[in-house]
């Protein structure tokens, strides 16, 4: 199989790059109407497998799930998973041939195997349906041409799809039909219905293809959303034990800290985060976040060319023909760092004591933010789309450092996301040891404490002038709009 995105003609790349439309609310009043009466069975029922399920159930569908038989003799976690919501599970051989639309839930390492598996048993016409693109794009995976092939991402982690739907929401969700495989020219409609399916269309659905969402959905797992935070994680930590800070206290400012700050993102962009600080913390944080996007662009540049042009993929799939030697040599070693085995301390710190002590973790959410947003727009990936792969998801992977540290960080996200985390974590950290070395805790653990208030009124207006005028903060104010008017009308 040959990588799919590298066989296109330029203009055709181009072309399937910049595909993404956001879709008005009245684009899904059919609901789920066009999977109503059908049979859905999913393949795994993991992270994105059992929450998307329990959403699709809840929206009228008719969901069962199939395992590979060893998971189900073996009673594994992912058949009680679905046994234990009472859903039907069954073999391939029992329920692949009676399904109208498959649903490929399982890492994406194992999608050819699975796809090469299922496919001779699925109905003529039927679907195959995923949620991330890396078989199609990256592996060239062909269907069936009978086979309609659809992607319904939603941009987050598996737990969100659930929790988002339970309160009446859902998460945004990138849908795309692959061109190669829409037969009955039914794709968009059963992509729709599964993304209604799923709460998706109450937060925000972008059309766009299979191309774009692999090569935007890489660069924001690898950078700005777990890259970065498990890099800044271990530095900051480091700096402050080496700076005689309390271990647990140091701990607990990074654990929790990441979600406190990118709560502020959340609700008001970049703009809002920097505005939680005071204005001498507000100048050094921008003036340290400035240094580092100097520092890092050019490894941003390159995580986003070694995605386009398949370098990245490459690499990767090497390392899963090697047992994934790589991947667990590096979780192995993430487990062993100074900050994952030092248990956050009994210390009391207030909401405002993480933005406080933590300049230079906001400094380094706001250069990881921006440099992935810049980088994949300079790449041809539109910016609504590079919104949610930067600011939008930090928030959300920030939450599952608070839970258990990047041990839950890693063990939530994808396996393609993890291996691509530690890539990045290996290259930004001698990137930033210069740096490194002129910080001290008035940047992270102390603050910056009774030094003069005093700013220079040119500066800060400069200062606030850009972060404002930057287009993730354009683009993120619109969608943030939608997303509030949404969330009104439920
Ligand atoms: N993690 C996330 O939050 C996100 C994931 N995605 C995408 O969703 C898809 C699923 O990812 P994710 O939910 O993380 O996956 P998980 O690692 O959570 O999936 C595990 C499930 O896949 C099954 N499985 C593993 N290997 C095989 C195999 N060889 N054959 C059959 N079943 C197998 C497991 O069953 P068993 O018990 O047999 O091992 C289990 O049910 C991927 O394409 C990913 O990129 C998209 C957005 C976010
Ligand atoms: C963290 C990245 C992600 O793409 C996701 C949760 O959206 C993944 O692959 O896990
Ligand atoms: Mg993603
Ligand atoms: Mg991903």
């Amino acid at each position: 199989m040959a990588n799919y995105f590298n066989t296109l003609p330029l203009r055709e790349q181009l072309a399937q790059l910049a595909q993404c439309e956001f879709m008005n609310a009245d684009e899904f009043t059919d609901g789920v109407d066009a999977l109503k009466g059908k049979k859905l069975v999913i393949v795994g029922c993991g992270a994105q497998g059992l929450n998307q399920g329990l959403n699709l159930r809840d929206s009228g569908l008719d969901v069962s799930y199939t395992l590979r038989d060893s998971a189900i003799s073996e009673r594994r976690q992912s058949f009680l998973n679905a046994s234990e919501n009472g859903f039907t599970v069954g073999t391939y051989q029992e329920l692949i041939p009676t399904a109208d639309v498959v649903l490929n839930l399982t890492p994406d390492k194992q999608h050819t195997s699975v796809v090469n598996a299922i496919m001779p048993l699925m109905k003529q016409g039927s679907t195959l349906a995923y949620s991330h693109g890396f078989n199609i794009v990256e592996e060239g995976m062909q269907v069936r041409d009978d086979i309609t092939v659809i992607m319904v991402a939603p941009k987050c982690p598996g737990s969100e799809v659930r929790e988002e739907y339970k309160r009446g929401f859902g998460v945004p969700t990138l849908i795309a039909v692959h061109p190669e495989n829409d037969p009955q020219g039914h794709g968009l409609a059963q992509a729709k219905a599964y993304a209604a399916g799923t709460g998706g269309h109450r937060a925000g659905v972008l059309k766009s293809s299979f191309i774009a969402e692999v090569k935007s959905d890489l660069m924001g797992e690898q950078t700005i959303l777990c890259g970065m935070l498990q890099t800044g994680s271990i530095l900051c930590f480091d700096k402050m034990i080496e700076k005689g800070i309390d271990a647990g206290y140091a701990s607990k400012l990074i654990q929790y800290g990441w979600e406190v700050i990118t709560e502020a993102l959340k609700y008001g962009g970049v703009t809002n985060m920097l505005d939680r600080l005071s204005n001498p913390a507000k100048v050094k944080a921008f003036e340290l976040s400035e240094e580092l996007k100097q520092i890092m662009r050019p490894l941003y540049n390159k995580h986003q060319d070694d995605i386009i042009d398949g370098t990245f993929s490459r690499t990767m799939m090497e390392d899963w023909n090697n047992d994934d030697a790589n991947l667990l040599k590096w979780r192995a070693e993430t487990a062993e760092t100074h900050f994952e085995k030092t248990p956050a301390g009994n210390v009391e710190i207030a909401e405002q004591e993480f933005f406080d002590n933590g300049i230079l973790m906001v400094a380094m959410v706001k250069a990881g933010v921006e440099l992935a947003f810049e980088t994949m727009t300079a790449a041809g990936i539109i910016a609504e789309s590079a919104y949610y792969e930067s600011l939008h998801e930090t928030p959300l992977i920030a939450n599952t450092i608070a839970r258990k540290k990047l041990f839950e960080m890693n063990r939530t996200i994808s396996d393609t996301a993890e291996y691509g985390c530690y890539l990045y974590n290996h290259a930004c950290l001698p990137l930033l040891q210069d740096f490194m070395q002129k910080i001290d805790t008035d940047v992270i653990g102390k603050g910056l404490g009774e030094h003069s208030n005093q700013v220079d009124n040119q500066t800060l207006i400069q200062i606030n002038t850009a972060l404002r005028e930057h287009p993730v903060e354009k683009v993120g104010a619109t969608l943030r709009g939608y997303m509030s008017a949404m969330k009104k009308i439920v």
